[in-house]
């Protein structure tokens, strides 16, 4: 059984009330698709296509108008309670986001786990391994998150994620403001932890080269449509969609890039 479900989603925004006909915008049209444990599913399509707002969908932070979230086979209600929530986590790409700016990373991480019901004494060994688990040292728990490197900030972001022991991993963009080369190791980090913790991982991106390197199944975007998905080799290899070969052709350097 899959451990991410998503079923049939349609996101539409604007008002649709009786008295506003023609102001709604369907961002979303009707998708599905599926992430297995330790799976890593790309999704990828041009700026407005409606990859965030998919994601956002499938953690809780929008409501979707049709279609359902299953989670672990069970379906996710409207509103989610807070340990729903805390099955499925978001990693953004402004880590700044999911960091408070005046606490410490240690801080952040040892209060979220305190939330969880653990004890100080605890929390404070389990942020040690967290912190050491997406490869920082220990010295950046007393750091505050202006103080790190991006890609150190956003590894601080992902430990901040595994805190609450999630199931499903939405990474919305999380490398496209990272340097080319701390890039590649929070994507093998990615990879990694997908792995080892059998972590479901849906990975938005506009980047063909990221999927290529990191996504085992792929869904294409376009216009709040999935125009073509399958296995990345397959539709990298013989894409059907005129779409995706647009994509594909105009990225030439692909190749090169990931050989
Ligand atoms: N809060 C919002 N209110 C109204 N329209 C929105 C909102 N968020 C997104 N949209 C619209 O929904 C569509 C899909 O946007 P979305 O951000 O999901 O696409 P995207 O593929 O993630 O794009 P990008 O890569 O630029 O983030 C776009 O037309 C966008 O303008």
């Amino acid at each position: 059984m899959p451990m991410l479900e998503i079923d049939d989603v349609s996101v539409t925004y604007g008002r649709t009330g009786r008295f506003t006909r023609g102001t709604a915008h369907l961002a979303v049209d009707r998708v599905s698709l599926t992430v297995e444990r330790g799976q890593i599913v790309g999704v990828v399509g041009e700026s407005g296509s409606g990859k965030s707002s998919l994601a956002k969908a499938a953690v809780g932070l929008i409501r979707p108008q049709h279609g359902e979230i299953r989670l672990g086979g069970e379906v996710l209600p409207r509103k989610r309670p807070r340990a729903v929530r805390r099955r499925m986590q978001m990693v953004f790409q402004d880590p700044s986001s999911a960091l408070n700016p005046s606490l410490t990373v240690g801080q952040v991480l040892v209060e979220l786990l305190r939330t969880g019901g653990m004890d100080r004494s605890a929390a404070r060994s389990r942020a040690v391994d967290l912190i050491d688990r997406v490869g920082l040292s220990s010295s950046a728990l007393e750091a505050k998150p202006g103080s790190l490197s991006g890609g150190q900030r956003q590894r601080a972001s992902i430990a901040r994620a595994l805190a609450t022991e999630p199931e499903v991993i939405v990474a919305d963009e999380p490398t496209s403001a990272l340097d080319v080369s701390v890039q590649a190791t929070v994507l093998n980090l990615l990879r990694e932890l997908a792995e080892s913790l059998g972590l479901a991982v849906l990975f938005i991106t506009h980047d063909l080269g990221v999927v290529q390197r990191l996504c085992d199944d792929v869904a294409v975007m376009q216009k709040g449509r999935v125009v073509e998905s399958g296995s990345t080799a397959a539709v990298f290899e013989t894409p059907s969609d005129p779409y995706t070969k647009q994509l594909l052709a105009s990225i030439p350097t692909i190749s090169a890039r990931t050989s």
